[in-house]
């Protein structure tokens, strides 16, 4: 296992969840099938509540869009001014949901309902954020250094604050000194760390970045954010182009401190 050392400017860790954290499965096999087999049930039970109306008004908005864009949705689907039939409207807000899960979308819209439904499934205990065990001892570490760690993800801050709030290691909330969705913009976009960096206070520089996704490094690295790509069972495999461009982890405990902060 190599060693990586971090760059001695480095003040702050940025981390993706899903298959860098998380492993990929826990959202595969475990949250995205508690929102098919519950979404039905959810939105009748909540239909009428100022929440999901706003859930469904982004959805709405997000299918107005993507018509926009011609893209191949069902976009008829989602307003719920229009329909009379309450079971058919919902339906249709099924069907905007599913499909777009189909196509594992990272919309604002999608993922802030979802941030919704797995909240009580956390609060119950139904479901507990999987964190891989490398994660913690390093995080307290960085921290200890005087590290900042921020989460950046495609799930709504929300979202990210169930799963590690409700973690198979407990509470670990007080890891991290901030979240990030894509309302800061999307994973794949370079303006998106400029604007963390900013937020942050912090040049792009001084931020390194850990993701699976070579998409999300890419665009990290035209912002001037140092990244490194993290590979866990499971996660996509690298072309031999991405393996010989981009620091690889396996583990945490791989990246080496050296007189940061
Ligand atoms: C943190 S909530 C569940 C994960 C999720 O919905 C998702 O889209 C994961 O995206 P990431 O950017 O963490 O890879
Ligand atoms: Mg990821």
């Amino acid at each position: 296992m190599a060693a990586i050392a971090v760059s001695e400017i480095t003040r702050v860790f940025l981390l993706d969840i899903e298959g860098t954290t998380t492993p990929i499965t826990f959202v595969k096999d475990i949250l995205f099938p508690y929102i098919r087999e519950n979404l039905e049930e959810y939105l009748s039970a909540h239909w009428e509540e100022d929440e999901c109306k706003q859930d469904v008004h982004l959805l709405k908005k997000q299918a107005e869009e993507d018509l926009r864009q011609n893209k191949a949705c069902p976009v008829h689907a989602v307003d719920q001014t229009v329909h009379t039939d309450e079971e058919k409207a919902i339906r249709e807000v099924v069907d905007n949901v599913l499909w777009q899960m189909a196509a594992d979308r990272k919309s604002t819209a999608l993922k802030q309902l979802q941030g919704h439904m797995w909240r009580a499934a956390y609060m119950t205990g139904k479901i507990k954020g999987e964190v891989y065990q490398d994660v913690v001892p390093a995080i307290r570490r960085w921290r200890h250094h005087g590290l900042k760690v921020y989460i950046y993800s495609s799930g709504s801050v929300e979202a990210q604050k169930l799963l590690f709030g409700y973690s198979v290691e407990g509470d670990l909330l007080d890891l991290f000194d901030g979240h990030f969705d894509t309302n800061i913009g999307a994973k794949v976009e370079s303006k998106s760390y400029e604007n963390i960096a900013e937020r942050i206070g912090c040049q792009p520089e001084e931020i390194m970045f850990l993701t699976d996704v070579t998409r999300e490094a890419k665009a990290a690295e035209d912002a001037g954010v140092n990244v490194a790509v993290v590979v866990r069972p499971g996660n996509m495999e690298l072309n031999e182009e991405e393996r010989n461009h981009y620091r690889i982890i396996t583990s945490f405990n791989q990246l080496e401190l050296s007189g940061n902060v």
